[in-house]
This record gives structure tokens, sequence and C-alpha cells, in this order.
């Protein structure tokens, strides 16, 4: 594949790449057109090169560094420990994997709830260290005032609502948010993150028929993640949509591959071959 960036969907791999991507570097506009449109589009996390040139070429127009690295890449229990310097070089990478790609990073906890002067001072190190396009940080109506700062900087702010990972120890635990009461709450922190200069909002966890309700309420692009199927995006982390999660995944989770199956035979392959004698062969030889 050639380095030049309005090359990535020419040649071999336009066959793969579906015929309504477009060829150009996807922007907040063209997220916000295809609201208009009513077509649906697919956000996947990454947190390296390698697996965001493969997303790059499937096409994906948003790629999240999301904070759920802590999980993932740093094998912590919640994503209350992650940090700024943990997720920065990661953001480094995916940005030079995908270029036709909007990477947003993930605001780590305890890097932006402090004040707005905190949350910019964070989303600028992003930007000008990591290269991102966009931030992504969790709270409705008590991070507007967060929002707005960072807005007014010139830098495109995805929310994030409902349920909040980096909040699990005042919201009891892994939950659905948004029911009975909850509603209300849900709809005006909806409102309060597009009022606030977000360009899109994620909602996690909440009943179908809210998330529903809320995207057409809401002039941006509402994106769901155990949201339903009302949303104007769905977002996954990408080891829980290809199969290489470990352990029991939460409902939300479709696996649309085996990939942690596939890369233990080949390890096991590998190991066994090396065993046997039998790798590296004369052909792997000089
Ligand atoms: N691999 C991974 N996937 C994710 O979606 C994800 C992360 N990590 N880390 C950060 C947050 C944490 N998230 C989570 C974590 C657990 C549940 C969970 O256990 N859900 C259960 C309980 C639902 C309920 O009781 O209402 C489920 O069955 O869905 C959901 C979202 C979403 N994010
Ligand atoms: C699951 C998405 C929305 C996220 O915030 C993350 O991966 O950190
Ligand atoms: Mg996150």
């Amino acid at each position: 594949m050639s380095d030049n960036v309005t090359s990535v969907y020419g040649g071999a791999a336009s066959a793969e790449a579906p015929a309504d991507i477009p060829k150009r570097k996807t922007r907040v506009h063209h997220l916000q057109a295809m609201k208009a449109e009513g077509r649906r589009w697919a956000e996947l996390t990454a947190y390296d090169y390698s697996s965001a040139r493969v997303f790059e070429e499937a096409g994906i127009p948003v790629l999240l560094v999301g904070d759920s690295a802590a999980n993932v890449v740093y094998g912590y229990d919640t994503t209350v420990p992650v940090t700024v310097d943990e997720l920065l070089p990661l953001v480094r990478g995916v940005v030079r994997g995908a270029p036709h790609a909007l990477v947003v990073a993930d605001l780590p906890f305890g890097s932006y709830e402090a004040s707005p002067e905190q949350a910019l001072a964070t989303a600028v190190r992003f930007m000008k260290e990591g290269g991102a396009h966009a931030v992504k940080l969790e709270g409705g109506e008590r991070m507007a005032p967060q929002i707005a700062a960072i807005t007014a900087a010139g830098i495109p702010v995805q929310a994030h609502i409902g349920f909040t990972p980096q909040s699990v120890n005042t919201l009891g635990g892994f939950r659905v948010q948004g029911r009975g009461d909850g509603a209300e709450q849900l709809v005006a922190d909806a409102i309060a993150v597009q009022e606030a200069g977000a360009f899109s909002v994620v909602m996690e966890m909440v009943p179908a028929d809210l998330a529903g309700q809320v995207t057409r309420k809401l002039s941006i692009p509402t994106v769901g993640i155990g949201a339903g199927n009302e949303c104007d995006a769905q977002v996954l982390v990408w080891q829980d949509m290809a199969g290489y999660t470990s352990g029991k995944t939460a409902k939300f989770v479709k696996k649309f591959g085996q990939v942690g199956d596939e890369l233990r035979r080949a390890a096991t392959q590998y190991a066994a071959e090396v065993g046997q004698g039998t790798f590296p062969g004369p052909e792997h030889s000089f």
C-alpha cells in the first residue's frame, strides 16, 4: 500500500472497502450530514497502529482511542486508573495507522472533571502530542462547562452519557441507566451536551426506546453502545467486536469474529513447530 492518503481505497483494497465509504478524510460535518440523510455509521475503538490500519481498510470512519485501554491494553479491572501518559502513545499509533479516520481520544478519569481549564489543557495535549482530531469525555449536564471550553478552543467533543464507566462507583455498578425517573435526567444530559457544543454523543446502556427518543430530539448524531437500534451510529470495543476479549462480555456485544481463537491456534502451532524443529524451514533461512 502506498503512503499516499488518497490511494488507501485504491488498487486491490478497493474491492474490500464498502462502496459508500468516501475516499476522503472523515470530518465532523460528514457525520452531521449522514444523520440528515439517515445513513448509519460505525465507530470502533483502536489502540495501536496495526489494528488501526485494518479498520482504515474496512472503512470505519471514526476510531476511538478509548480509556477502555485500561482493560484491554493494560489489564486493569476498571477504567479508573489509566492515565493521560498511558493513553497518549496509543493515540499516536492509531493516527499514523488510519489516515482517513476521525480519531477521537477519550479523556481519562481525573484529567478533566476539576474545571473547564483542566479539561481544555488535557484536550490540547491529546491534539498536540497525540495528533487526535477530537476528544471524548464522560458526563452530561455537569460536564457542559468542560465541553463548552474545549469546543470554544476549536476542538470537537464527543460526549458520553447514560452508563459512564469512570463513575462506576457512584452509579452502583455496571447497569442500565435512564430507567424510570432516570429518563428525565438522561434527556436533560443529552440536550445539555448538544447545547454546550458536542458534535456527537455516546449513549451507553440506555433502554432502546429512550435512546430512540433522544436520537430524534437531538440534531447531533447519537452513538449507541447497548442503546438499541435507533441511534444514528454504533460503537464497540474492537476486541469485543472481533471475539478477542477474555471472559464474559456485556449483553450489548456481538462477536463478529473469533480472533482470539485464531491467534491462540497460530501461537500454539508456532510453538509446536519450533519444538519439533520444522520451523524455520529452508525457505525462511539464509
Ligand atoms: N472490553 C470492554 N468492552 C466495553 O464495552 C467496555 C470496556 N471494556 N471497558 C470500559 C467500559 C466498561 N463497560 C462495561 C463493562 C461491563 C458491563 C457489564 O458487565 N454489563 C452487564 C450488566 C448489565 C446490567 O446488569 O444491567 C451486561 O450483562 O451487559 C457493561 C459495560 C463498557 N466498556
Ligand atoms: C466503549 C466506548 C464508548 C468507550 O468509552 C471506551 O472504549 O472507552
Ligand atoms: Mg471510555
